[in-house]
């Protein structure tokens, strides 16, 4: 499996065109955040905001509202159980569905809209409740760029390989076995597209706090917004993630979702104006 190189983030990001405005840089829509994990939702949308997207809608539990709208008022908001979202679906570029979007009735409704409105044209990122929800009743996947992105035990449910024997081989099977990408989440991530892997260098213990994950979710969304689903932009938005986070790491004991995500802004100019 090969290493995600440094210089995958100097290849990916780029100094953005002079000709350019915010329909340029991708509409990115996050679905998720029930009355108890609002805070997912928030943390993936502000990871896409700051990582660059042009424009990033949040469909969530109307009680979360009120506090996307304080901590993120670039980002536009309609309620997660608006059949509105069947329509509004077919406008992004990128859907990222699951975080904190819970597995009761009401979320499997929201996925299996979600599922039914996505397009061939569009990238589907799947992560948390949703990946959960899937396997767990089996829903009809789709014909979207699909990312997963399950951490171990999400993974386990998926594929039915116990934490213990996901090694790189079994992992690799039963990811060919999935329409897209899959990355696993782990201390080392690893990342299976459909014709060959990578492994993460980095990441820290720092990392292990909720959101973390919410976090990454949003970085692939604005990446592959701004920047194509591709192996390259997938890395990228892997090692930034971690690199941000073994950085704040030197000083802070444990690096926050919402620290790392501050940071995504200066750490993207830094690897757009400075040589692999
Ligand atoms: N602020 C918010 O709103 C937040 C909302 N969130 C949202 O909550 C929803 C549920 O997601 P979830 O990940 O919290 O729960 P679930 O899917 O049951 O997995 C946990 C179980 O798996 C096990 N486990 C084993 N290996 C593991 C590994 N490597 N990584 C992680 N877990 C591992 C673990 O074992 P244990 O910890 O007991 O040792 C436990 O038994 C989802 O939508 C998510 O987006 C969160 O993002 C938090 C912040
Ligand atoms: N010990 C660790 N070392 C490196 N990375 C870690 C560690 N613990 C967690 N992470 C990273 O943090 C993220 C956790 O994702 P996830 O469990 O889905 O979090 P959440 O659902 O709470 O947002 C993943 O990207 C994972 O690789
Ligand atoms: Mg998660």
């Amino acid at each position: 499996m090969k290493k995600i190189p440094a210089s995958c983030i100097n290849q990916v990001v780029q100094p953005r065109p002079p000709e350019s405005h915010k329909g340029t840089f991708g509409r990115v829509l996050v679905i998720g955040g029930n009355a108890q994990f609002g805070g997912a939702a928030i943390m993936a949308a502000s990871a896409a905001v700051y990582s660059g997207a042009g424009l990033v809608s949040v469909a969530t539990d109307p009680v979360n509202h009120t506090a996307l709208h304080a901590r993120l008022p670039e980002a536009m908001v309609i309620p997660y159980d608006d059949p509105e979202l069947k329509k509004l679906i077919p406008t992004m570029d990128v859907v990222a569905i699951g975080p904190g979007l819970g597995i009761d009735e009401l979320a499997e409704t929201i996925l299996t809209r979600a599922l039914e409105a996505v397009t061939e044209s569009q990238t589907l990122i799947i992560d948390g409740s949703a990946i959960t929800l899937i396997a767990d009743r089996q829903l009809m996947l789709t014909h979207a760029k699909t990312v997963w992105t399950p951490h171990q035990m999400e993974w386990q449910r998926l594929s039915g390989i116990t934490i213990k024997a996901q090694d790189e081989h079994s992992n690799q099977q039963a990811a060919a076995k999935l329409p897209g990408t899959v990355i696993v989440k782990s201390h080392r991530t690893q990342i299976f597209t459909p014709t060959t892997s990578y492994e993460n260098p980095l990441g820290t213990p720092a990392m292990a706090t909720g959101g973390m994950g919410d976090t990454l979710v949003g970085i692939l969304a604005g990446f592959t917004a701004q920047f194509g689903l591709n192996d390259a932009a997938l890395c990228a938005a892997v090692y930034t993630h971690s690199a941000i986070a073994e950085a704040l790491a030197k000083t802070n004991y444990v690096v926050l979702p919402s620290a790392l995500i501050q940071q995504l802004p200066q750490y993207m100019q830094q690897a757009a104006t400075t040589r692999a």
